[in-house]
Order: structure tokens, then sequence, then C-alpha cells
């Protein structure tokens, strides 16, 4: 911890050595509560219903080989993961760094659900903006949403577009589903968002979140909201995977019928989100990909708050 503190680049600028370490010790005090914020955020999208074809307290969705407990259990697993990635965005870290950080937490969270995906993408996009924020913060960068993105493609932009054109060895050769179906339907999926900095977190969901709560809906319509935007918008390989073109196009064809209804905003919401679950439990479809990246939203968004009620 000593050798952390002393590290130069956790500060923005040269200070009186008590400045210095005030400052060392608030921006772990920072990456502390991203890193909180990151497990709340997977929490809240867990325990959100009705959310079609995935996994909550309530039922399965579409799977067999995991519920809620497994996700707890991976939640679990990564509690100082997203500590460790903050203080390495803090410190400006590297790429590679990032990489070795989150194959570690993947590795955990495979042995903490028994070799089942829970929050492969969640790893991924929660951590490389836990990073940026991190990034952000220790170099006194205003927390708005433009600033982390812009952050996130200056420091890291180059190394995620290699990254999206790199073959990860799965084991005995094999191409993970995400790159299967990069190849057989020519969509991008976790590692183009990455390259691209995340546009279905600050292009769809956060500006979702955003306007559902400023018509006054509670905070849980607005995270519905945000994942029905999300299931409309993006190429989630997830969807892909177990259901084709055919079923990609009939996520994003009900998600955008529930939003062009008015959303949570519609009288009688509930029961078309609750018709939109069941079909896609009969189609055997998961949206694990956008389930993902509303978490990824819901951390952006509630990052922000915090710097905010800070007066920041
Ligand atoms: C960077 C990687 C995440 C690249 O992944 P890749 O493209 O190779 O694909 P996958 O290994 O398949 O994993 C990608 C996960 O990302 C989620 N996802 C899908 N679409 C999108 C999208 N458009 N944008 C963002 N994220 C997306 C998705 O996560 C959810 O799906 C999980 C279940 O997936 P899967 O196991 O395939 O399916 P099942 O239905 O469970 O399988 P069956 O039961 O049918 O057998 C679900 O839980 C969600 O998490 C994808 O899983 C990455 O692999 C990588 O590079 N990792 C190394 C770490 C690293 O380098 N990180 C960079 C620094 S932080
Ligand atoms: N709630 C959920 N159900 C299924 N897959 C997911 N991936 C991330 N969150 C998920």
């Amino acid at each position: 911890m000593r050798r952390l503190m002393a590290h130069p680049a956790l500060l923005a600028a040269p200070l009186h050595p008590l400045q210095q370490r005030r400052a060392v010790r608030q921006n772990l005090q920072f990456c502390r509560q991203l890193a909180r914020l990151a497990l709340r955020s997977l929490h809240q999208e867990l325990v959100l219903y009705p959310k079609p074809g995935l996994v909550s307290l309530i039922d399965n969705g579409s799977h067999d080989d995991m519920d809620a407990s497994t996700f707890l259990r991976s939640l679990f697993s990564l509690r100082h993961y997203f500590f460790q990635i903050a203080v390495a965005g803090l410190k400006g870290a590297p790429f590679h760094h990032l990489q070795k950080l989150a194959i570690a937490a993947e590795a955990r969270m495979l042995r903490a659900t028994g070799g089942v995906n829970t929050h492969r993408g969640a790893i991924f996009a929660l951590g490389m903006l836990c990073a940026a924020m991190a990034y952000c913060r220790g170099r006194k960068l205003p927390l708005q949403a433009e600033v982390i993105r812009a952050t996130l493609l200056i420091q890291w932009g180059d190394a995620l577009a290699r990254h999206s054109g790199v073959h990860l060895d799965h084991g005995a050769g094999q191409r993970s589903h995400g790159q299967s179906v990069a190849l057989a339907h020519a969509v991008g999926g976790a590692r183009e968002e990455g390259a691209l900095g995340f546009p279905a977190v600050f292009e769809v969901a956060l500006p979702q979140l955003q306007s559902t709560l400023e018509q006054g809906r509670a905070p849980h319509e607005a995270r519905i909201d945000a994942l029905f935007a999300l299931m409309a918008h993006i190429s989630d390989t997830n969807v892909y995977h177990r259901g084709g073109a055919e079923g990609a196009q009939r996520v994003r064809q009900q998600s955008a019928a529930f939003l062009a209804a008015g959303g949570t905003g519609a009288p009688g919401w509930r029961t078309q989100a609750l018709a939109c679950h069941h079909d896609f439990v009969a189609h055997r479809l998961s949206p694990g990909g956008a389930a993902d990246l509303l978490a990824a939203a819901c951390l952006v968004h509630q990052a922000m708050a915090l710097e905010l009620e800070r007066g920041a």
C-alpha cells in the first residue's frame, strides 16, 4: 500500500507532501466507490424484472444452466477486480495490464460459477469504464459522459481497436461465441463496442435512462426502458449465438415496438414487457450483452451523480 501511495501518476500535479498524501487517499477512496458502484449496478441489473429472457430473482429466463444464485456468486468473485482495474486506470496503466486483470477476473468468475459465463461482457465493459473514470479523477477531469468516453478512446482506443481483431484462445483452438457469431453474421459484438468507446452505453442507454427519469418515472422504470433501448439497437452476440439472424430480428422488433408504444410511460407496460419475456423464453433468446451494457450505463450514471452530489 505504501508503494502504491507513493506512485506519482496517482497525482494530478506537484503538490505539498501533505496535500499529496490527501489527494492520493481521496483518489483511492474514489476507486473504492467506483468498485462498489460497479457491483451495485450489476446487482441492480440482476434484480430488475420483467427482463426478457434474462435471469432475475423471479425466474431463470431462457437459461437452464444458471439462476440468480449463480450471478450472486459471480458478483462476489468480482469484488476486488473493479477496485484493481480502477487503480490501474488511475495510474494510466497500459491496456495489456488491464487485460491481465480482466483475464484473472474471468478465471475467478468461472471458478465461482462452475464454468458458466455470467459476466464476461461486464468484466470487459464495466472494467474499462472504471479505469477511464478513475483516470479522469486522477487528472481532475470532469466526470461527464463525453469526457469519460473521450478519455477511454484517447488512453486505450488504439489497443481496443487492435483487441477487436485478436483471436483469444479459449482452449483447444476454440472460438468464443462472440467470434463465431462475428464470422457467421458479420456483426461486431463486445469487441467492436469497446473499440468504438461503448456507443451503446453513451448514445443509447444513458440518454434513455436520463430521459425516463426526467419524465418523472422511477429508477427501475428507467432501467427497463434503457434495457429495451439497448435490445432494440445493439448486435448482441449472445442473441445471435442462440437465435441466429432471425432471433436477433425478433429481439429488435419487439423491443422497438415496446418503446414505440411509450415504454414504461404506457399504461399496462408491465403486461407488454412480460409478454416479451415469455416470448423470448419460448424461443430460448437471452440478450446477455444488453444486460451487461445496462449495468455499464447504470455505473456511469451513478458515478456522474456522485460527482454532482460532491459539488465538483
Ligand atoms: C473482449 C471480450 C469480452 C470479447 O469477447 P468475444 O467477442 O470474443 O465474445 P465472447 O467471449 O462470446 O464474450 C462477449 C460477451 O460480451 C457480451 N456481449 C454480447 N454482445 C455484446 C455487445 N454487442 N456489446 C457488448 N457486450 C456484448 C456477452 O455477455 C453476456 O452474454 C453472456 C453469455 O454469453 P455466452 O457464454 O456466449 O452464452 P450462453 O447463452 O450462456 O451460452 P450457451 O448456454 O448457449 O452455451 C452473459 O452472461 C453476458 O455476460 C458475451 O458473453 C473477451 O472475451 C476478452 O477479450 N476477454 C479477455 C479480457 C480482456 O481482454 N479484457 C479487456 C480489458 S478489460
Ligand atoms: N440477468 C442476466 N441473465 C442472463 N444473462 C446475463 N448476462 C448478464 N446479466 C444476465
